[in-house]
């Protein structure tokens, strides 16, 4: 069960600076065992050089990094093997056949299995969840760019990580392709309670999937909540629509279950068509990136 006592990853006071240019200025935040994080922002944010130095893959500049309890930048083969990475595009392993790729690249974490995580994921099995059981015999060269996604995920996940980043997983997948990888983020946090980080540009796909949105804009997190919560804080006018008599009505108020309440009360069975509408995850995403553009507003950032 989820332990909200357990961090899995904290960030404090993240700098980063390449040159001359400073790209991260004091990035925090914590994820607890279970939770699934979606890391948003425009291009150029900041958020693949945050994932890279959470994997170990980029020295920082400042700040302090506890990964699964251990120093990114001071950690060994064992901590390793406790994650899970899919970058945004492998452009290797050509030759290798799906099914002997994933058995061999298993085989690297059989050592690391625990009586409580089973390494690695059966091969057959992982390409099923996976959705690649017809090109289980294929080159990976002749894979299609949604199927060599998938593959990324599948090597990803094959040792079972106990914390996973997913660098936009679905870029380029098709609606379907989409679906069901939604399907297999929540079966890895229900099943195996993995903890998972992962950048998108698709708000929906964010809406759907997180527990917690992160929004980074400028090297810096501008919001950091439920989709929920971020749109309550955002936007807290909801808009109630509702038909009486033959004619559309629209009202906005900040509290909506009490107005539709009497509305019921005043018109019963008469009022029809009803709905209320709060900001979407795309509203409260587009108002806090604006925001923060502008040199005279602070809301959100930290
Ligand atoms: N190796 C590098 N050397 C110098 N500058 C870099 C390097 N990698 C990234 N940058 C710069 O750092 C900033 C943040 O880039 P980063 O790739 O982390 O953004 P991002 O949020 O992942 O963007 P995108 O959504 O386009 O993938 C950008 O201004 C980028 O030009």
């Amino acid at each position: 069960m989820r332990d909200p006592q357990d961090v899995m990853m904290s960030v404090k006071d993240l700098r980063m600076r390449y040159g001359t240019n400073d790209v991260l200025h004091g990035v925090d935040f914590t994820a607890h065992r279970g939770e699934v994080i979606c890391l948003l922002g425009p291009n150029g944010a900041g958020k693949t050089t945050t994932i890279e130095i959470l994997e170990g893959f980029r020295m920082r500049s400042e700040g302090e990094v506890s990964v699964l309890g251990v120093d990114p930048a001071h950690a060994d083969e064992n901590w390793r093997a406790r994650l899970g990475v899919v970058l945004q595009a492998w452009r290797d392993h050509a030759k290798w056949r799906v099914r002997e790729l994933l058995e061999h690249l298993g085989g690297y974490y059989a050592p690391y299995s625990t009586d409580r995580i089973k390494r690695p994921w059966d091969p057959d099995e992982l390409i099923a969840a996976v959705g690649l059981t017809a090109h289980a015999d294929k080159r990976v060269r002749m894979l299609s760019g949604g199927q060599r996604r998938r593959l990324d995920v599948a090597i990803g996940i094959v040792g079972r990580p106990e914390l996973l980043f997913l660098d936009e997983p679905t870029a380029g997948l098709d609606p379907e392709a989409r679906r069901e990888f939604h399907e297999l983020v929540h079966r890895l946090t229900d099943d195996d309670d993995t903890t998972i980080l992962l950048t998108t540009h698709d708000l929906d796909e964010a809406e759907k999937l997180a527990d917690r949105i992160l929004i980074l804009n400028h090297g810096r997190i501008v919001a950091d909540g439920s989709a929920d919560a971020l749109s309550r804080q955002i936007a807290g006018e909801a808009e109630v629509r509702w038909t009486l008599d033959g004619q559309r009505f629209v009202h906005s108020t900040t509290e909506s279950t009490k107005y539709v309440h009497e509305l019921f009360k005043q018109h019963g069975d008469a009022i029809g068509d009803l709905e209320v509408r709060r900001a979407s995850l795309e509203d409260t995403y587009m108002t806090l990136v604006r925001q923060a553009e502008s040199p005279l507003t602070e809301v959100g950032a930290r």
